[in-house]
């Protein structure tokens, strides 16, 4: 197997071959809106080209400054929260070791939350650490990752003197706007750009996840190969048998029936950053105008014995879609001890990746025996040619999603409401609560 398989054989009855049919109108009518870059937000629709534009020397060049923070610290922080974050760390926990000794710098997070105790214990860490640092910030303004770079340039400057924290910081930002840039040119710190035709969420594939990526020792010149292969495939497949368009459709199919929530379900606990950026993706495209399907993800065989109840026998209000690895990759074989005082000498000498394949298939089938349609989305292995893929896929899926449902799937306007409510609240000058601004308009 060499392609991501998208297979809706476990959809249960809810979901018709002719619904697809019926839908092909619109989805040539989405396809379309995509390739004339004519639909709603199309000013951001710079990623679906990225993979095939992204120039050769853009990619040496974040390689080249990865491999000169790697030379000058064994911990990098990566400080930014939403999509100036999760893409990466989705990459960085799928595919460095989660024990065991690191190809590349070992990355920490800041700036996704505001607890001050975890930051105090962060600084202590870096302490006795050689550090370097990445800011991402798109706006420049977020309030998160601006307070989290102002206590870790603190902490630099008085480790390594002004000049040597200036080493070791890359901001990644807007090309000309914004607090960040501006403290970035001010300081002359090393500079990557966010093109202004990409948000957040659709930026995994540039200097943003790229750069954290390339520092943590994984080959991006073969996710962005395989991101390019995405891209072409999922441009070039009649939309009847397009994974990406048939994930999208059949959302929406199950979307118009009550199923007013998906869940990502995965088997590898590496995965669980892939649905933390997943759900930014899904939930901030399509959450608005008080449509949108809620996004919740699951880890599996774990969150069995904490959610399997619910996901079973709730609300029937829930669909499934698996991520799977068609290879496991190193086999870890279960014990033949000779002994059967624990029950499991029928499975002495099997792999644990067997086991975890039958609880696949098991969970797939009670749940849509108990009405939880389940899709699948099987990758070859887990590598990162096929995150790149994945990431692309995942991101094509919900622009055509979003445009299915009627939404603008690149802006996020609610996302402001507690900003400004926290602003006015802490006595920002000139700031209003979100109610105070609706009462004066
Ligand atoms: O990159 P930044 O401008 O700091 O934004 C970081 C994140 O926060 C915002 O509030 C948006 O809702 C997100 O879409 C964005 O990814």
């Amino acid at each position: 197997m060499d392609q991501l398989i998208f297979d809706d054989g476990m959809a249960g009855s809810l979901l018709r071959q002719h619904e697809l049919e019926d839908l092909k109108a619109q989805l040539e009518a989405v396809d379309r809106m995509l390739d004339e870059k004519d639909g709603p937000g199309s000013e951001f629709l710079g990623w679906l080209d990225w993979p095939a534009q992204l120039e050769t020397t853009e990619l040496k060049q974040i390689q080249k400054v990865a491999e000169h923070l790697q030379g000058l610290a064994d911990v990098l922080v990566v400080i930014g929260i939403g999509g100036s974050y999760l893409g990466a760390r989705a990459a960085i926990e799928m595919l460095t070791p989660t024990f065991g000794t690191l190809k590349g710098m070992e990355v920490h997070y800041a700036g996704h939350h505001l607890n001050g105790e975890y930051m105090t214990e962060l600084l202590a860490y870096l302490e006795n650490k050689q550090v370097a640092v990445n800011v991402i910030s798109k706006s420049g303004t977020t309030t998160e990752p601006a307070i989290a770079f102002r206590l870790i340039k603190e902490m630099m400057e008085r480790k390594y003197g002004k000049s040597g924290a200036k080493e070791r910081i890359v901001v990644t930002t807007d090309a000309a706007r914004g607090a960040l840039k501006n403290l970035a040119d001010k300081e002359g710190y090393e500079t990557f750009v966010i093109p202004d035709d990409i948000g957040g969420r659709y930026s995994v594939l540039t200097p943003v996840g790229l750069l954290p990526i390339a520092a943590a020792g994984i080959d991006i010149e073969a996710m962005i190969r395989g991101a390019r292969e995405a891209q072409a495939l999922y441009l070039d497949q009649p939309i009847l048998d397009n994974a990406c368009y048939r994930y999208a459709a059949i959302r929406n199919i199950l979307h118009r029936k009550g199923k007013t929530t998906e869940i990502l379900a995965t088997f590898d606990p590496a995965f669980q950053y892939l649905g933390e950026w997943w759900k930014q993706l899904f939930g901030e495209s399509e959450g608005k105008d008080h449509m949108g399907i809620f996004p919740a993800s699951l880890q599996m065989t774990t969150d069995l014995h904490s959610m399997g109840q619910y996901v079973q026998d709730g609300q029937r209000i829930l669909f499934e879609t698996m991520v799977l690895v068609a290879d496991n990759g190193q086999e870890l074989l279960i014990p033949d001890t000779g002994e059967d005082d624990d029950g499991l000498g029928y499975l002495a000498g099997k792999p644990v990746s067997l086991v975890n394949h039958k609880a696949m298939e098991g969970t797939a089938m009670a749940h849509m025996d108990g009405g939880v349609p389940v899709l699948k989305i099987t990758i070859p292995k887990k590598s990162a040619y096929w995150t790149g893929h994945l990431f692309y896929f995942f991101m094509k899926a919900c622009a055509v999603s979003g445009y299915l449902l009627g939404v603008n799937p690149f802006n996020q306007p609610g996302v402001e409401a507690y900003k400004a409510n926290m602003f006015a609240l802490l006595g920002k000058p000139g700031s209003e609560t979100l109610k105070e601004e609706l009462e004066r308009r």
